[in-house]
């Protein structure tokens, strides 16, 4: 892994929430690295700040304090619309729910990224279509998200996370609301597309059998990262 492209840097990152009359401090100097292809699993306690790690990379938030490199590039001077320009290439999310648009079939779900971006429908509906058979959910193309299990929606929300061939794929608690089967189908498929396309993964999960399938475990410890 050492010999491959960082994607993703964080470098001395604080995030604190202001509360009524204290300060909640959840990231303090955080440093963290994950490279081209690699899948690293988040695990910590509920409210260590898993979340708030995510979005923090992901360019959701940003930080009080330190960096966040996105392919080698420093984004915290970046103005609003170059941060959202960046996150809309770079980076795909997925959440523990899926979040797909309830009127739109699942083809259209994973179409409409890649026509914010500017591809034709055409080609956009050719390379959903190929994401949808990857996850072997293709057949039900057609179908809107309430006509879908919760593990065809998960396949579904990834398809759409991975449309527009982020460098990096932040997901949280993605298999949090399925069954352990269920769970372990996503995570397959999941990982099966960060190996056959090199996109490197940070996972936040509760799932340990899960967690420990990925290429290495980080937890977060008085607000940084650290290895498990
Ligand atoms: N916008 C906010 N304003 C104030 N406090 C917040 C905000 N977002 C998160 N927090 C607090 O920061 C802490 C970390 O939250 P975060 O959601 O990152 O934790 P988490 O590890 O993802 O938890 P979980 O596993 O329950 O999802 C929690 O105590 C939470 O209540």
């Amino acid at each position: 892994m050492a010999d491959r492209k960082t994607v993703l840097r964080l470098r001395g990152v604080d995030r604190a929430y202001n509360e009524a009359n204290h300060t909640l401090q959840i990231l303090k100097g955080a440093d963290f690295e994950l490279r081209e292809g690699e899948m690293v699993a988040l695990v910590a306690p509920s409210g260590a700040g898993k979340s708030t790690l995510l979005h923090t990379a992901g360019l959701l938030e940003r930080p009080d304090g330190g960096e966040v490199f996105i392919n080698g590039t420093a984004c915290g001077t970046m103005s609003d619309g170059e941060r959202t320009a960046r996150r809309r290439n770079d980076v795909g999310f997925v959440y523990q729910f899926h979040h797909l648009l309830p009127e739109f079939s699942a083809l259209e779900n994973v179409m409409i990224p890649q026509m914010i971006r500017g591809l034709s429908r055409g080609k956009a509906a050719e390379r959903a279509q190929q994401l949808l058979d990857y996850m072997r959910i293709g057949p039900r193309a057609a179908h809107r998200p309430a006509e879908l299990s919760g593990g065809e929606q998960q396949r579904v929300a990834i398809a759409r996370a991975v449309a527009n061939a982020p460098l990096v794929l932040l997901a949280d608690e993605p298999t949090g609301n399925l069954d352990p089967e269920t769970s372990g189908y996503v995570f397959e498929a999941l990982s099966a597309l960060a190996r056959q396309s090199g996109l490197a993964a940070l996972v936040a999960t509760h799932n340990h059998a899960l967690a420990e399938r990925m290429d290495r475990v980080v937890t977060l410890a008085e607000g940084r990262v650290v290895a498990v």
